[in-house]
């Protein structure tokens, strides 16, 4: 262990109540960010998160809830966590960044949505800060402690935390990191297909009247397998499988969430805002030449090019509301990954004075690329006709930090799983000339991902 910060501040949380906010850190030697989020298994289960951006450059893992924010507030969900956010590190002292408490999590897609399912218990805002939080960044690696308490033998309960700590890093600094099996799958359902294809004519019929111009379906999958899964089992197979992509997992109870999204919804890093527009899609091709010219016909193609442009059209208004300076290419690239090349767009700016990163996620969510045009118009279209509830699916997840730098990933390429049963999630731009069949064969291959962590069959 090279370096070690301490802090104990006392702060005021909620409606006055007064706390002691213990933090220590400590640099470690390099260690596998994923069996440290294993060995919190026995003492933390339905209290982790696990976080990777996609450059590799940043890993968070949280054990435990040192603090939370949770409400249902609907459209004031953003604004409340921001506040109680600032509210709590406005009084931590900043001089050492080493001491920075990060708050890890998510809102979910459509606080209106009352279908319940597997979502039922899930709050429409979820953040906490990790009682154990392992942050790699490049190459270096540090744990901190947070608690945040009254109780009057605080200084033994923080004893006790440092030996854990202790433990987690020992267990977490191993020569080969344990490989885990893929589930047995015994069921593989399609709820709704009927009706997602025949949502597509309706929706399409809608959008030729005039009522919007794109709104994004999506439907899910409902797997059922041998036995319970666990979450490190699942992550190790995303993480190894989907280097590509924004890797996530957060637990709630018995639920975890966990993905591999291609798609940032915004990033702040020093005032500078990124965001990316990601929307139009086509397959991976089986040879090089093919690939190639699947991707040159997207680049090309009436219809992707259409959904994708309403994404551009919007993100970029959203970044010259709130940010100077902004900057956009002309046209779109290609973004492949591993099974799917979509068309992207990166768009970049300085944030304004009274701009944060909260502030773009509230006004960027949903973008066309998961909600559609005219907002409101296509919201509503989406509750009508799909009869699921997204959870955090399509939804923002990420970080922010006491500085105001975060990044928040569209939670696309997702599922949901709750012991033995997995639900799958995946939906498509709907333009006026999407066709269901189509629509349905793209759905398919963005489920891949998550099938094959999963160890299921790719049913084309
Ligand atoms: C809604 C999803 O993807 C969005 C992101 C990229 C491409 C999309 C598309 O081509 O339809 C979607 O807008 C999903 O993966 O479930
Ligand atoms: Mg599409």
């Amino acid at each position: 262990m090279q370096h070690k910060w301490y802090n104990a501040t006392e702060i005021e949380v909620g409606s006055n109540s007064k706390q002691i906010f213990y933090m220590e850190t400590i640099e470690v030697s390099r260690l596998s960010a994923l069996a440290f989020f294993a060995a919190g298994e026995a003492k933390y289960k339905g209290k982790r998160n696990f976080w990777q951006n996609r450059e590799k450059t940043f890993t968070l893992v949280g054990l435990g809830h040192a603090y939370k924010i949770e409400n249902n507030k609907g459209t004031k969900r953003f604004d409340h966590v921001e506040s109680e956010w600032k509210q709590l590190t406005s009084q931590i002292v900043q001089e050492d960044q080493h001491l920075q408490p990060i708050l890890f999590g998510g809102f979910t897609f459509d606080p209106q949505n009352e279908v319940a399912g597997e979502w039922a218990k899930f709050p429409q805002s979820y953040f906490t800060v990790a009682s154990h939080q392992l942050v790699i960044r490049n190459d270096q690696a540090f744990v901190t402690i947070n608690l945040i308490t009254n109780e009057t033998n605080s200084a033994q309960t923080f004893e006790t935390l440092r030996k854990e700590r202790d433990e987690l890093i020992h267990a977490a600094q191993v020569k080969e990191v344990k490989t885990y099996t893929k589930p047995t799958m015994i069921s593989y359902a399609e709820p709704f297909k009927e009706e997602y294809l025949q949502s597509i004519d309706q929706v399409t019929t809608l959008i030729k009247a005039n009522e919007a111009q794109k709104v994004v379906i999506a439907r899910s999958l409902a797997l059922q397998f041998e036995e319970a899964i666990t979450s490190p089992q699942i992550l190790s197979h995303v993480v190894h499988e989907q280097p590509e992509s924004f890797l996530f997992g957060l637990e709630h109870e018995n639920m975890l969430f966990y993905g591999a999204s291609p798609e940032r919804l915004v990033k702040v890093n020093n005032g500078r805002a990124f965001s990316s527009c990601v929307a139009g899609s086509i397959k991976r091709g089986q040879t090089a030449e093919q690939d190639e010219a699947l991707g040159n016909s997207l680049l090309n193609d009436a219809k992707n090019r259409g959904e994708h442009h309403y994404v551009v059209e919007m993100i970029t208004d959203t970044f010259e509301k709130n940010c100077r300076d902004v900057k956009i290419p002309n046209g779109p690239k290609l973004l492949k990954i591993r099974d799917i090349q979509h068309l992207y767009t990166p768009v970049e700016g300085q944030l304004n004075d009274d701009a944060t990163i909260l502030q773009l996620v509230k006004h960027l969510h949903p973008t066309p690329a998961l909600g559609g045009v005219p907002r409101e118009a296509a919201m509503h279209i989406i509750r009508q006709y799909e009869p699921m509830n997204r959870g955090l699916y399509a939804a923002p997840i990420g970080w922010l930090d006491a500085d105001g730098n975060g990044e928040f990933a569209v939670a696309i390429r997702s599922a949901a799983l709750v012991q033995d049963k997995a639900y799958l999630y995946a939906g498509g731009g709907i333009v006026a000339d999407s066709k269901p069949q189509s629509e349905y064969e793209e759905t398919l291959v963005k489920f891949r991902p998550m099938l094959r962590a999963l160890g299921g069959q790719l049913h084309e």
